[in-house]
Order: C-alpha cells, then structure tokens, then sequence
C-alpha cells in the first residue's frame, strides 16, 4: 500500500465526474435532487461540489442554504415547523432564486411533507442526501411522486480510485490499485489515510460505530447480536444464494436462534443501511422474478474485509462484488440469473439495453466449458461477456472475455 497523507482541501478537488456530469442536466430544472449512499460514500462532498458549480455561475452566497443534519448545531431543526420556519425566513431575506441543501435529510420527521412544500411557496432549487435507501419508498415516494429525481452515490470504484492517484500525481501500477481495493474497497476517506493500520481503524470505524450504530438506532433493534451475526453470515457468504428459511437453520445450527420472520425483517433493515445489498434471482427463460432465493453483496469490499466474515474468502465471489458494484455505479439494474439449472451470474438492465455477465477468478478449462457454456445456452441476441483475472484474451463464440482490470480501468463500454 502507497504511503499517502493528504490535506482535506486536496481530496475536495478531486471531480467525482462520473455523479457531478450526472447531476449537471438537473441544476435549476423543477425536480428535488435526492443523493443517497451509503455512509461516508461521498454524498456531502458532491453537494460541496454542487455548491461550487453554482458559485461559478455566479449564484451569491447568500441564496445558499446549507444544513447538514448530522450536526448538532441544527438539532432543533429536526422538528419539521422548526425546520420550515427556519428554511422560509432564510429565503425570504434572500433576493432572488435560493439552492437549499439538506445533508442527511433522513433526521427531519416529515421531511417528505415539508421538502415539497419549499418548492410551492417560494423560487427554489433542492438538493438532499440520506443514507437510507428506503428514503424514498413506500410513503415517501408517494409524496415526492413526479417531483423528485433520485442518484445513488456508491463508494469510489476502481477509476475514480485511479484518477485520484493521478491528480495527486502518486506512483502506482494498476495491479497494487487493484489489490488495495480487494482489501480496502471504496470509500473515498481510506485513500488518504497514511499506513494500513489507519485504514483499517478507519473502515472498523465506519462498520461499527457508523454503519452499524445507524441501523440500530434508526429502527431501535431489540437484538443486536442477532443483527451482526446475520450480516457477519451474509458477509462471509456473499454471492451464495439464499432464502431466509436457510439462513435462519444456518444461524439457528451456529447457536443463534431465531425465526424466518426476524431474519428477513434485519435483512431489509440491513438493506436499508447499505451495508448489504440484495440481487434478485431472475428467470431468464420465464422473464419473472424468482421469490425464494437471492443472494447478497457488501457495499463496500473494505467494509466486508473488516467484519468478523471469514478473511478466508473465494477470491472469484469478491471478484463477483466487484463486478456487482461496477455495473451498479455504472447505472444498470443487476440481477442473477438463473436458466433452468444453471446460473448466470449476473443479467444487466440500462434502459433498453440488456447483457449478460459470468466471473471467474482463473478460466481453467473446465471453467471454460463451464462460463462460455452457460452462456451459449441463452438464446437471445444481447451481450455476453465473461470477465477473469486471465491476461489471455479467451473470447470466443460471440462471447466477449474482458480481464477484470482492463473491465474496471479502462472502463470497457458493457
Ligand atoms: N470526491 C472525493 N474526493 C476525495 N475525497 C473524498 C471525496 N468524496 C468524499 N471524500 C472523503 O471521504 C469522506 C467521506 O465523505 P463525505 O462526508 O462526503 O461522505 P458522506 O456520504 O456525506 O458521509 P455521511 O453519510 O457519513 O455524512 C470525507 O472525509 C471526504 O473528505
């Protein structure tokens, strides 16, 4: 691991082009702009970024209302007529438009009643983050229908990790920014930290007192050796599918008893957090939904790497949660598939478009017959790759073979 000790201002110049260029079309047009991630993804500092674009245009200081709800300092405005008064007294001394930017929304009660109502009663643009990702579902999404635009901001993936190097202009081969990143994932603060213990107190940090003081809080767990045990199980078995019928019997035979119900409540909650993230089964030959089994992917492989799951993990399922997490942040809604008995790792929606994706940690030849075959047996024209550690370029049948750098740094167009 490269030694690096940065200052704070220097990381915030760092672009994170691929959200900002995203959100650029939607300045000043008629929609709440709603970033969620994770924890300490990156959300505050690409509203800081927004801000800056605005200034640049020359939008005055005073027109910018920033509240950031994790601090103290705005604790009373948790109350949501706190909240309004405060925000319309502010926009009334202001001349012209206002930006308002609400960091960490989730801890305003009603937040989703009060944030439209900004847009009715004076000349506004909104940005808010959370970190929940149920922040706009059931209730919520209802009354923000039609009105709001949403991003989901991810850790960094492997480009933007290089393009940091880059811009600081620090040594690097694509091979130790790859296997840095099997070990310490993507969240942005883990580039700047000096030595590999920091990094690790740093990514323990952010599980413990972080990610998982959040969720038992939020949703006032009752069993919180429960919660861990099922995220430390599903951590240490990512990629493996599963029912919550099963995961209950294999925690209920590691001595911890609980019930079907208790584990797929913890599980969205889990979800909810970020931490965990869930992939669909999908039928490719039925085109439907399969209910009773999924599997699941960390958030952040740095985050995997420092739960108590087994460090003794399949590198082929980490390279899957890599792959899982690209395609993701690239945009596409990820399913694994399933066509009849075999698996299809993962079936890729943008859009229109579709694609089909097997990983491999090495193509041996069994593995060959095994990845190329499985998707040679899908009888429709959409793309299909294969992506390995292999240097070779194996491609064959129409089939397109990618090494897993190549794929990740040279931002291979799938
Ligand atoms: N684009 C970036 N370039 C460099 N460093 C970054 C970038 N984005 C975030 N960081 C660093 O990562 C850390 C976490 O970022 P940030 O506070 O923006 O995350 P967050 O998602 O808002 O976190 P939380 O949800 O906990 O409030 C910060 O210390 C920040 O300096």
């Amino acid at each position: 691991m490269t030694k690096l000790v940065k200052d704070v201002e220097c990381m915030e110049m760092i672009r994170r082009n691929l959200y900002l260029d995203k959100i650029r079309p939607f300045i000043d047009q008629d929609l709440i702009k709603v970033l969620i991630g994770l924890r300490r993804s990156g959300k505050t500092i690409l509203l800081s970024q927004i801000r800056d674009v605005l200034l640049e245009r020359g939008v005055p200081k005073e027109n910018i209302i920033e509240i950031n709800f994790e601090s103290r300092r705005f604790k009373k405005l948790e109350d949501a007529d706190n909240f309004y008064q405060y925000v319309t007294e502010r926009a009334e001394k202001a001349d012209g438009k206002v930006y308002l930017f609400f960091d960490e929304i989730q801890h305003v009660k009603e937040w989703h009643s009060v944030i439209p109502s900004f847009r009715i009663d004076f000349d506004c643009d909104i940005y808010v983050t959370g970190s929940n990702s149920k922040l706009l579902s059931g209730e919520l999404a209802t009354n923000m229908a039609g009105r709001y635009v949403s991003f989901h901001v991810y850790p960094f993936v492997l480009s933007e990790i290089q393009e940091f190097y880059e811009i600081n202009e620090l040594p690097y081969t694509r091979e130790q920014l790859f296997v840095d990143y099997l070990k310490y994932g993507g969240l942005p603060m883990r580039l700047v930290l000096p030595d590999e213990h920091s990094v690790r107190t740093y990514l323990e940090d952010v599980y413990d007192s972080v990610v998982m003081k959040d969720i038992l809080s939020r949703y006032a767990i009752r069993n919180e050796s429960l919660l861990r045990k099922l995220l430390e199980f599903l951590l240490d078995n990512i990629g493996n599918p599963f029912s919550a019928r099963s995961i209950s019997r294999s925690l209920l035979s590691a001595g911890q008893s609980t019930t079907v119900d208790t584990v797929l409540n913890y599980i969205d909650k889990l979800q909810a957090g970020m931490i965990l993230s869930k992939a669909e089964r999908y039928d490719i030959k039925g085109k439907n939904i399969l209910a009773s089994t999924e599997k699941y992917y960390a958030g952040d492989i740095g985050l995997r790497n420092v739960s108590k799951a087994s460090e003794q993990i399949d590198t082929s399922k980490l390279l899957e949660n890599v792959v899982y997490l690209e395609m993701l942040s690239r945009g596409y809604d990820v399913k694994v598939g399933k066509l009849d008995t075999q698996e299809i790792d993962f079936v890729c929606y943008k859009g229109q478009k579709k694609l089909y994706i097997q990983v491999a940690y090495v193509l041996s030849e069994d593995c060959i017959a095994r990845e190329f075959g499985n998707l040679e047996k899908i009888d429709d024209n959409y793309p299909k790759y294969v992506i390995s550690s292999d240097i070779i370029d194996m491609s064959r049948n129409g089939i397109v073979h990618y090494n897993i750098i190549d794929f990740l740094l040279d931002e291979k167009d799938i």
